[in-house]
């Protein structure tokens, strides 16, 4: 069984149809070094991030510093996993691309990050995740009160550091910012709301991505080149690029959040499935068809009114898995991760930036797909 990616219909066909999972890299890419361009985007970010979180007042500011792994849970100082920082590297990067020095973009990439992981701090409180980034989360060592604080005052801040620059760029970047976070907002509540329902299609599931996940990315790889001066046309090319892209990162994050490593996500086994998310792989296994589909709509359904579910082992979670995988859904996913990718990188064709520029764009888009945590 495959689901037909163009018109998002379920069709039956092609049993043991393999899914290549590693993009086919541009020519260009191959000369770019992924973790250094991550690396880039972090070492620009870190010393204003610090600054940011030294403005928040006892004990956030140590509850900050715990939640981006600068601390350890008894304040010892430490070198926790802060995060890929991902999008503090595109909001660099698309500074660049509007032909400005990376460091302009670094008010934009620190903001974005600070949406980001206000976003996180709320939603494994909203999720009952135990365990992010190796480590216990916020409200499970300092309380829910602090997660929501905190993450309250990590979107102020993003707003106050743009606001503070006073430039007309800086309206316009706070402008989209604010867009992105709304939408950010919109797809939390879509995909909260989905865990209650029965059925979920692949279209609602992915407008739910677009806007939980593709609306911040997108805004990380505009954000920098708006502050670097950036016309709207170049800017909602880059904006595009970064939705489509998000709609990429976020298909992998269903495949993670089911099958994923906890030793290299740092989440909890089948994360996704003990929060009955109606990620894409679910999605798509149950509008699939066939005997695998009914058999995993059957017992989500039976799952959605049991109260023993929290007490399920991980084999009951297995039995699940291994049928949304069996109707198709894995595959699925993996395929629309590859078939965004694609608009993703097409969308750079459209507007001029500097060659090394584009590869580093495309490398990053290349990594998205194939990462494992
Ligand atoms: C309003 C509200 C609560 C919204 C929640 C929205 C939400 C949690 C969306 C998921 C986005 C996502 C893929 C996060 C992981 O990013 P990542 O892999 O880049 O994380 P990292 O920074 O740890 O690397």
């Amino acid at each position: 069984m495959t689901l037909d990616q163009g018109s998002r219909t379920p069709r039956t066909a092609n049993r043991g149809e393999t899914v290549p999972t590693v993009p086919p890299a541009s020519k260009a890419a191959d000369a770019v070094d992924v973790t250094a361009l991550l690396e880039r985007g972090r070492t620009l970010a870190s010393p204003v991030l610090r600054a940011a979180i030294d403005r928040l007042a006892p004990p956030m500011d140590t509850v900050a510093a715990y939640h981006f792994g600068w601390i350890d849970a008894a304040g010892r100082p430490a070198e926790g996993d802060g995060g890929k920082a991902v999008r503090p590297a595109l909001a660099v990067l698309s500074a660049e691309a509007a032909g400005a020095a990376p460091e302009v973009g670094v008010p934009g990439a620190v903001a974005v990050e600070l949406v980001h992981n206000f976003s996180l701090l709320h939603d494994d409180l909203m999720d009952g995740d135990e365990q992010r980034r190796h480590r216990d989360t916020v409200w499970k060592v300092h309380g829910p009160a602090q997660a929501i604080l905190v993450g309250d005052a990590l979107f102020a801040l993003a707003n106050e550091l743009l606001l503070e620059l006073g430039t007309v760029e800086a309206g316009r970047a706070t402008r989209r910012l604010t867009t992105a976070t709304r939408a950010l907002i919109d797809g939390q509540a879509q995909d909260i709301s989905y865990e209650h329902r029965d059925r979920v299609s692949v279209e609602e599931c992915l407008e739910m991505e677009g806007n939980k996940t593709g609306a911040l990315l997108a805004c990380a790889c505009s954000i920098g080149a708006v502050l670097g001066g950036a016309d709207d046309r170049t800017a909602d090319t880059l904006e595009r690029y970064g939705y489509h892209l998000g709609l990429a990162f976020q298909a992998v994050d269903d495949l993670l959040g089911i099958w994923g490593d906890p030793v290299a996500t740092g989440k909890q086994t089948w994360s996704d499935l003990r929060q009955r998310k109606k990620s894409l792989p679910v999605v798509a296994a149950l509008a699939a068809g066939g005997p695998a589909s009914a058999r995993l709509g059957e017992l989500l359904a039976a799952d959605a009114s049991s109260s023993d579910f929290e007490n399920f082992s991980e084999e009951e979670f297995a039995v699940r898995a291994a049928l949304i995988e069996e109707a198709g859904g894995r595959d699925w996913t993996a395929q629309e991760a590859r078939r965004q990718h694609t608009i993703a990188v097409e969308a750079l064709d459209t507007i001029h930036m500097p060659d090394q520029v584009r590869a580093q764009f495309t490398e990053l888009a290349d990594f998205v797909v194939v990462r494992k945590r």
